[in-house]
């Protein structure tokens, strides 16, 4: 049998106040392309080729956002590649917190925002609509308490 074809890797964070206890979430409107500008989403990007992914989550954040990050729990998607996102990508996700650093719209956004991590988190801002599953199994797992 033919293996599945892989898909492009993004790798992205649910960042929260405080992965212990989290009551707010980080959101981050982007400001390009023209298709995806002025919709909201997990600050993160693209794994570069022979990159971990590990890696590129700390560098993304670091030039998006000029954070420090600790890794909390995944956020398992039904992919293989985390939860994918169209015909050509795919996004692994983690739960985070921000070790060092004031969150700055350095790249890729203009705006940012702590958003109460409650029902209301699904219609105060419009996410990227691909998100929105992601955005329910944030909430599951701090309502199960499962984000360290
Ligand atoms: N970072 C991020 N990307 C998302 C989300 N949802 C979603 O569909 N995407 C898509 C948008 C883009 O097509 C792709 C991520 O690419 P990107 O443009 O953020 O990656 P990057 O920072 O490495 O790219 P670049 O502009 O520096 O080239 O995944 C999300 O919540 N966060």
């Amino acid at each position: 049998m033919a293996e599945a074809p892989v898909l492009k890797q993004i790798v992205a964070v649910a960042i929260v106040d405080d992965l212990a206890a989290p009551a707010k979430l980080l959101a981050a409107r982007r400001n390009r392309p023209e298709a995806l500008a002025g919709l909201w989403e997990f600050p993160g990007g693209k794994v570069e080729p022979g990159e971990s992914e590990i890696a590129a989550v700390h560098r993304e954040l670091g030039e998006e956002l000029g954070v420090a990050i600790t890794l909390g729990a995944a956020i398992p998607g039904p992919h293989r590649q985390g939860w994918q996102l169209n015909e050509k990508a795919a996004m692994r996700m983690w739960f985070a917190q921000i070790t060092e650093g004031e969150p700055d719209t350095l790249d890729g956004h203009d705006q940012l925002a702590w958003l109460d991590l409650d029902d209301s988190l699904h219609g105060i801002v419009e996410w990227i609509p691909a998100d929105a599953p992601i955005v329910a199994a944030c909430l599951e797992q701090v309502r199960a308490r499962a984000t360290q």
